[in-house]
């Protein structure tokens, strides 16, 4: 990730404060994030965000499944499911990028395969690979091979579907889905809150300040997990625009049988639950008088350390069995990024922008978020 950012990020950053020319911050981290996703899933590197800004089919794929999954949650089921039987409408839309999206993934795996079959010893090297190196495809072939073996001469035999490519290209396109727009959707409403909250831009430069020495001969220094474990308020400040505007707004749950809901509320079997985490978000009765403004000091405590939130309360992340897996790697992501941006460069919102929440599986922002980038010397 810290390859991406500094010969990603900074270059494209670079370049429009160079020109002077408005950027969308929101157009740039989802860029980011897709690039940063593809390499931790997959290992390879789409570079779309590079300083003339690639429009590439699979990436846009992605944004069309993401508008096709939330047509289902909005018409009835009946509606989808004729169209899907028909392919018309969003479902064709569906199924032309899912073909789109198939044949990245499956050649991806392909490559992978290859490279895998290369390599003398292969548990031997990936368990040798550096953390930046890391892939989850190349993890899940070093588990499949191991099952494999463990299973040589034994009776039982391995499920196809773990055999099959399919498997692993269920695992990628589901983690992609699942990391790529999570981190860009929470870094947009970040840094719009950072960027128009001058007092808490300032605080979380004087962290930085009094914790580290942010440059080394001259270049700026990326920090490690531990270090930016130190970087409280930066932690509350991410919680609290997670908590008001959680990239995922809503969810749902069907009831496999009759049940009672913990408002009292019963209900039958087969009932779809739809629950707003924006809403939760913002409720007064969960997060108190002050529940709309933007306040990060509400998640530190009087000894100055992070105050434990339970998930069912703090719910961005959901609760229960099916949460969300990337948290700490949300965070690690979002610190390195917020440390490295507001460090080096001066952001500023362009005056008069709208800013809204799109309709969506994600909570976008409609418009984007068009900036200004300056250079930024002497913090
Ligand atoms: C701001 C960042 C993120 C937010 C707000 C977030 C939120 C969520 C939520 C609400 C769920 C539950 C979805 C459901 O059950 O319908 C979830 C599940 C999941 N998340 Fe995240 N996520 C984020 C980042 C990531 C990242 C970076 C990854 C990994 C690359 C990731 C991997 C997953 C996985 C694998 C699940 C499914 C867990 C399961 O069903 O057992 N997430 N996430």
């Amino acid at each position: 990730m810290r390859h991406k950012v500094s010969q990603g990020l900074f270059p494209v950053l670079d370049h429009v404060s160079r020109l002077g020319t408005e950027v969308d911050l929101q157009d740039v981290f989802q860029r980011f994030t897709f690039d940063n996703t593809c390499l931790l899933v997959l290992g390879f590197d789409p570079n779309c965000l590079s300083v003339d800004l690639p429009e590439l089919a699979y990436r846009m794929a992605f944004d069309e499944v993401e508008e096709a999954v939330f047509y289902r949650h909005i018409v009835p089921e009946i509606i989808w499911k004729i169209q899907k039987w028909l392919d018309i409408g969003e479902e064709k839309k569906l199924s032309r990028a899912m073909e789109i999206i198939d044949r990245f993934l499956y050649q991806c795996i392909s490559l992978k395969q290859e490279e895998f079959r290369t390599q003398r010893t292969q548990i031997e090297q990936a368990d040798q690979k550096k953390d930046e190196d890391f892939d989850l495809l190349t993890a899940c072939m070093v588990q499949k091979e191991e099952a494999e073996m463990e299973m040589e001469g034994n009776e039982k035999k391995m499920d196809s579907y773990l055999k099959s490519d399919r498997y692993l290209r269920d695992i990628a396109f589901n983690f992609i889905a699942a990391g790529k727009d999570t981190v860009n959707a929470a870094l947009t409403w970040l840094f719009w809150l950072i960027i128009t909250h001058p007092l808490v831009e300032k605080r979380i430069l004087e962290e930085i300040k009094v914790n580290f020495q942010a440059r080394e001969d001259g270049n700026w220094r990326f920090f490690e997990v531990q270090e930016l474990g130190k970087l409280v308020y930066l932690h509350a400040v991410i919680c609290e625009a997670l908590r008001l505007y959680p990239s995922v707004p809503f969810n749902h749950r069907v009831s496999i049988q009759p049940d009672t809901l913990p408002s009292g509320h019963h209900i039958d079997a087969n009932t779809k639950v739809m629950v707003s985490l924006y809403s939760m978000g913002s409720m007064e009765e969960v997060w108190g008088h002050d529940c709309l403004e933007f306040k990060p000091e509400r998640w530190i405590s009087e000894q100055g350390g992070i105050i434990h939130v339970p998930s069912h309360k703090f719910i961005a992340f959901n609760t229960g069995p099916r949460s969300c897996l990337g948290q700490d790697l949300t965070f690690f992501q979002m610190k390195t990024i917020v440390t490295a941006i507001l460090w080096n460069y001066h952001v500023q919102v362009v005056e008069g922008y709208p800013i809204s929440p799109c309709l969506s599986v994600m909570l976008h922002m409609k418009h984007g978020l068009k900036v200004r980038v300056s250079k930024r010397s002497g913090v």
